[in-house]
């Protein structure tokens, strides 16, 4: 699977309000590029444009690759909210984007993804008998089935507490390396830990920031990680003020 690097060049709006743009975003193929920025500068309405999801935004511009093979097909998106469906159990939501497409689900897969995020003893439960982290963890494990070579993460793991959180960045770097991700955070030491590229959106457009050295995921003790992220957190308290 060759995952394509993607660009999306253009502005957005809501009936005749603005929501972000005109700007570029560069995203490398099969590369970590985390995406910080103030609520509602518009980082969630990109990712839907760009996952094919947005039809009521109006955007003025282009989405393009680095192959010029269309994405439809190639995306998968981890949305804030974890839209599991209540009725099925975790295994079963684990394993819908197959039924959805009408394929065989690979139960034994969702049952090796599920022990990866730690949830081999719910999986028989529904979400609604899980605690906020827990579906987030189910949310991740079936984008992680989806097994597609752009991925899109809207902040995948603010539910976690600290220590699933970890374990989790480790996890999903693991699992999409050589795939192409763009990742919102509102979290600074999870840029600084998992970004190769990382980029702060403002209403004034986007402004690249430098990642920290060596490779991701950087451990959560590396001096220049932790430098870089309270870097990063004071470069967002005065875009802020
Ligand atoms: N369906 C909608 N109709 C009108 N305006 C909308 C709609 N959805 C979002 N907006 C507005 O578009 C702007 C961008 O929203 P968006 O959710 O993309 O921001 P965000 O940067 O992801 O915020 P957060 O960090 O809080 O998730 C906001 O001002 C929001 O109020």
């Amino acid at each position: 699977m060759t995952a394509p690097g993607l660009t999306l060049s253009g502005s957005a709006s809501f009936g005749e309000t603005p929501v972000f743009g005109p700007l570029t975003l560069n995203v490398p193929a099969g590369q970590w590029t985390c995406l910080l920025g103030p609520s509602g500068v518009g980082k969630t309405t990109l990712l839907r444009l760009v996952a094919g999801l947005d039809d009521l935004t109006h955007f003025d511009g282009t989405i393009t690759t680095s192959d010029g093979a269309p994405l439809r097909g190639r995306i998968a998106l981890m949305a804030q909210s974890d839209l599991l469906m209540p009725w099925l159990s975790v295994l079963e939501n684990t394993l819908l984007g197959a039924r959805l497409r009408g394929e065989t689900p690979d139960r034994d897969r969702a049952r090796d993804v599920l022990a990866r995020v730690g949830l081999t003893d719910h999986q028989g439960k529904r979400p609604g008998a899980l605690s906020g982290g827990q579906r987030q963890r189910v949310a991740l494990a079936r984008t992680l089935m989806e097994d597609r070579p752009v991925v899109l993460l809207d902040e995948p793991f603010s539910a976690l507490d600290a220590r699933t959180r970890a374990d989790m960045q480790n996890l999903a770097c693991e699992l999409l390396t050589g795939r192409t991700v763009l990742m919102v955070t509102h979290d600074p030491g999870e840029a600084a830990r998992l970004g190769h590229r990382i980029t702060i959106m403002e209403t004034g457009g986007l402004s690249p920031v430098t990642p920290p050295p060596g490779p991701a995921p950087r451990p959560v003790d590396d001096p220049a990680t932790l430098q870089a992220q309270a870097a990063l957190l004071n470069r967002l308290r005065d875009s802020a003020a």
